[in-house]
């Protein structure tokens, strides 16, 4: 091309010399972070199927109005079944497909919440009336718990559902404003079904909340049904972002439904209207929640994961500064405080990557012992679901405002991917529980533990995690010895609760590098990375390490060494790390973030595409600013 330096050249790796600086082997890697060989092989053929297909073309969405962001997100999700179903992909296949078209819609929530509720909370016979409508997408459900008055408060929903014995019927109804269904994804303006939680009332007595299969629309012409009102809550964050989802608002007008679509696992009410509670923990009507807090972890792994991607690929090529003699100015990535900024977040990614593989084995292993009626490991289920959820989405929410960050001005554009990446990812750290809601959780679980165990919380920890344990117990002695009330406790409570989650993930970490992990240097790569997530965070919280006298101040000083030393074993490594994700640009999403770091040319060309630019001189100018610049409006009242 014409003037166009060797630097600026379309189909050059621009990053070439730093892949060529890996010490380790980046494929090896790409399984690792896959987690299996099959599991890299579907989301390799997947994420490229979903790249190289334009019906998925998402680099048009900030330039959408509401309406027609919304209308393009159907289209999206119609054309994903279609390309399902004529593929004939396997569920696997399918979520991956959904995962990588990278678009928040009511298929999140009929797939990721409808369909598991009616498997965890549903009868053997309600499972069978109702999955295969949902698989075959005959139906689509939501999840519609929270209300206007009550998200947290799960017990303070007002939603009501009483049995009629006459007519072997509930009748749902909205008794207050507040009691107005109020978020529930895919609620506004798609779902025909939901799994409506409301307070059972038989025979005047009330038995607390349950959730219900509530037909919304009709599946003829999608009205409305009698007593339904039914709409979108409006615009959220950001511009694109989530306004793809139709978070909803729903109110019940005494609406009637079949005495079998409560979700009658757990409890049942006979045609007599007699209440029967199975001898299982009631909070299992919370499954589904414990479920997808266990998913939103793994997905805490991707969205950080994808944020690092971007700013490290970024922070390799842009120079800025130390120009020797003309020479080239220093690469970003080799100043010692992007370093610190940068690999304790790239080390988090694959922190969270195994603690999200572990609480899967966990969730699983609960829900097998569930099965046989064991609900011995039920309580440590949901307070690691619910701190792990807490603890890692809100790392990565920071993280990814961090990433935008080290991006300097260009991680501000929306074609650095990082702004619509933290609008659409920043409400789960509020969706499917609260993090202080959560944490608060963790830390009653804790109490219950300490005056069950005294003082020592678990044994059960790998030997490099004893600084971390102390930590917990000393935070946990300060507190339990302290005569006050929890509430009065429990911002100091919260903290050991985090204290607690962060011990975990460390644990879990070193866990995983006691496995068998092939691959030339792979091994050693998470070893650094292990110890580098570990050492930040001793770093950060060293008042509370020091406070329990089982590290030193020089212990402290001696931490800090040896992360800068660590950070300069990630150096050469960093591109490949983040190769290993084996992200597409397509999925990236990302101008900065792009494989071959040609930044500047996209960049450019990019602006050029803004509407604005469609004519030199913008619309306004001879109305407005005209008239400013001719000073013809002297006289006119402002
Ligand atoms: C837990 C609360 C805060 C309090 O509950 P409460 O009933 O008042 O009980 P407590 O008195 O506190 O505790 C009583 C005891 O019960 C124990 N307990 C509490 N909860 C649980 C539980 N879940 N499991 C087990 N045990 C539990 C507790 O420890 C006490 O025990 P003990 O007495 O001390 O021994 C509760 O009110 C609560 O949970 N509040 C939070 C509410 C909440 O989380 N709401 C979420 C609504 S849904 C939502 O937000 C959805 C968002 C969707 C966003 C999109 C997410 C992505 C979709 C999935 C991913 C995509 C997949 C796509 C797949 C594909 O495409 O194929
Ligand atoms: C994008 C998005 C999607 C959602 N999708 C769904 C969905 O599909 N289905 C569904 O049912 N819901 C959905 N929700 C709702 C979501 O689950 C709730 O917003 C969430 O559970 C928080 O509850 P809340 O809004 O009542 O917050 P609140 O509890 O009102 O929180 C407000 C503040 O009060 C604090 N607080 C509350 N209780 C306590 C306490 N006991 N101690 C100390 N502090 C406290 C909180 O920490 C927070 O700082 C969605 C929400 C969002 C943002």
């Amino acid at each position: 091309m014409e003037g166009v330096g060797e630097e600026e050249m379309e189909g050059v790796d621009h990053l070439a010399h730093e892949r060529n600086k890996s010490e380790f082997d980046v494929d090896a890697m790409k399984i690792v972070w896959a987690g299996s060989p099959h599991a890299f092989d579907v989301s390799d053929r997947i994420s490229k199927l979903v790249a190289s297909d334009p019906g998925f073309r998402k680099d048009n969405r900030s330039t959408l109005s509401r309406k027609e962001l919304f209308k393009n997100t159907l289209r999206k999700a119609a054309y994903a079944w279609k390309t399902i179903v004529d593929l004939r992909l396997s569920e696997e296949e399918a979520a991956k497909l959904r995962f990588y078209v990278d678009e928040p819609a009511f298929t999140d929530l009929h797939w990721g919440m409808f369909i598991p509720a009616i498997k965890g909370q549903g009868t053997e016979e309600q499972q069978q009336k109702w999955l295969p409508l949902a698989y075959k997408m005959q139906i689509i459900g939501c999840y519609a718990q929270t209300e206007l008055g009550h998200g947290s408060n799960v017990q303070g929903l007002e939603t009501t559902a009483t049995f009629d014995s006459q007519t072997d019927e509930f009748i749902i109804h909205s008794p207050t404003l507040t009691s107005s269904k109020w978020w529930p994804g895919g609620l506004g303006k798609v779902a025909t079904h939901a799994i409506a939680y409301a307070r059972l009332i038989v025979g005047g007595r009330e038995h607390g909340v349950h959730g219900f299969i509530v037909q919304l629309r009709s599946l003829e012409d999608h009205s409305p049904l009698l007593g339904i009102t039914v709409g979108d809550i409006g615009m959220k964050f950001g511009n694109g972002a989530y306004n793809t989802m139709d978070n909803g608002v729903l109110q019940f007008d005494h609406v009637r439904i079949p005495r079998n679509q409560m979700l009658m696992r757990v409890s049942q009410v006979t045609c007599e209207g007699k209440y029967k509670q199975s001898d299982v923990p009631r909070q299992l009507v919370y499954g589904t929640m414990v479920y997808v807090r266990q998913t939103i972890v793994a997905d805490a792994s991707c969205a950080l994961s994808r944020a690092v991607c971007i700013a490290t690929r970024y922070s390799a090529v842009r120079r800025q500064f130390g120009s020797q003699n003309g020479g080239p100015e220093t690469q970003v990535i080799d100043y010692k405080t992007q370093q610190s900024r940068l690999f304790p977040l790239l080390a988090s990614a694959y922190a969270f990557r195994f603690i999200g593989e572990w609480l899967k084995w966990l969730y699983a292993d609960v829900t097998q012992r569930l099965q046989a009626n064991d609900f011995s490991t039920l309580p440590e289920a949901h307070a690691c679901t619910a701190g792990l959820k807490s603890l890692t989405t809100t790392a990565t929410a920071d993280g990814i405002e961090e990433c935008r960050k080290l991006c300097g001005g260009h991680g501000y554009l929306c074609s650095s991917g990082l702004p619509e990446l933290f609008a659409v990812y920043v409400p789960a750290c509020t969706y499917e529980g609260d993090n202080t809601v959560l944490l608060l959780q963790v830390a009653r679980f804790l109490m219950k533990t300490v005056s069950q165990l005294g003082s020592r919380l678990s044994s059960k920890k790998p030997v490099g995690t004893i600084a971390y344990m102390t930590r917990v117990e000393h935070l946990m002695q300060c507190r339990c010895g302290v005569q006050r009330g929890f509430a009065e406790l429990s911002a100091d409570l919260v903290e050991a609760a985090v204290a607690h989650c962060q011990l975990i993930v460390v644990s879990k970490f070193i866990e995983k590098l006691q496995q068998e992990i092939p691959g030339k240097g792979v091994k050693q790569q998470l070893e650094v990375l292990c110890n580098i997530y570990a050492l930040f965070l001793l770093h950060k919280h060293q008042g509370d390490f020091l406070s329990t006298g089982c590290i030193t101040p020089k212990h402290a000083a001696l931490a800090n060494d040896e992360l800068r030393s660590l950070y300069s074993q990630v150096r050469p490594n960093a591109i490949a790390l983040v190769d290993a994700f084996n992200y597409t640009d397509h999925y990236l999403g990302s101008i900065l973030g792009c494989y071959d770091g040609n930044v500047y040319p996209k960049l450019y060309e990019a602006a050029w595409k803004d509407p604005l630019n469609e004519s030199v001189v913008p619309d306004g100018y001879h109305l407005y600013i005209r008239p400013l610049l001719k000073q013809e409006i002297r006289t006119a009242r402002l």
